[in-house]
């Protein structure tokens, strides 16, 4: 299959370091059209580095970094981001947030004053979708912190993205919340051919939403396994209770131990 995100021999330093040390080097990573990757990784290997190059918020100082056919050369518009924070703007409500990116990326920047009706149901479609139906006119304030996140899923699903980057979406939510989102994110990965890079510390995260997973090693970061996930779709929370679960789990446990050994 084609890749759609193709990171090729990728070092980033940023300017400020003091050490000058990379926060990646040697970084190679591909994903696949449709396919739904995860990242893994011991704390400060440049995992969220990797998604800000992905996305052309940071450029490589060596290497290549493609998406889509396109060396990344600036902000990849084709993307929908959601971060551990929701970061909703207080003053809006949860439609006018999830709206935020049309009002910024083309063509729907142009169109939304005329198409507002057209937008607007689409918001409530996703809002379905992650079952948050009829909860448009609150503010972000009035929503919880599981709900924000929900609401956030779709202010990144807006724009119709061909990539979708999640960076520790579920970091700050309780066990039960942080399942019941992994199937949100599951069945919209069912339904639409998006690509999907996942950034987070949960292996059990990571095991169950996943076709590939990718263990970095510590600073500066760089693939060191690559494990694909063959449990069938649709997955139900079902399988995180399996042995054959726990033995994926374990083996990325050894993965992260042994990277940061090394660090
Ligand atoms: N803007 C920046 N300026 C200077 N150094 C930075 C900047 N952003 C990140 N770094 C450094 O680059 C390295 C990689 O950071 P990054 O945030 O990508 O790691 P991470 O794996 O996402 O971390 P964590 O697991 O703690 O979220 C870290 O050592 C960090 O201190």
């Amino acid at each position: 299959m084609k890749k759609f995100v193709d990171i090729h021999d990728v070092t980033h330093v940023y300017a400020r370091t003091e050490d000058g040390a990379a926060a990646v080097e040697h970084l190679n990573l591909a994903v696949r059209e449709g396919e739904f990757a995860a990242i893994v990784g011991p704390s400060g290997c440049g995992k969220s580095t990797l998604m800000k190059l992905a996305t052309g918020l940071q450029f490589p100082i060596k290497g290549t970094v493609i998406v889509d056919g396109k060396q990344v050369t600036a902000p990849v518009k084709l993307a929908g981001m959601a971060f551990q924070n929701p970061t909703m703007l207080p003053w809006r409500t949860t439609l006018d947030n999830i709206l935020l990116p049309l009002e910024i990326v083309e063509p729907h920047r142009s169109k939304l004053r005329r198409h507002k009706a057209e937008y607007v149901a689409k918001v409530e479609k996703l809002l379905a979708q992650v079952g948050l139906k009829g909860q448009g006119h609150k503010f972000p304030w009035q929503l919880s912190g599981g709900m924000q996140q929900r609401a956030s899923l779709c202010r990144a699903l807006i724009h119709e993205p061909k990539l979708l980057m999640l960076d520790e979406p579920f970091g700050a939510l309780d066990t039960f919340t942080r399942e019941e989102l992994w199937c949100v994110i599951r069945d919209l990965h069912a339904a639409s051919p998006v690509t999907v890079i996942l950034v987070t510390h949960d292996l059990r995260e990571a095991a169950f939403l996943a076709d590939r997973i990718f263990c970095m090693s510590a600073r500066p970061g760089r693939i060191v396994a690559e494990r694909e996930v063959d449990f069938p779709r649709p997955r139900d929370l079902e399988i995180t209770y399996t042995p054959e679960f726990t033995t994926l789990v374990h083996e990325l446990r050894g993965h992260i131990a042994q990277a940061r050994m090394a660090a």
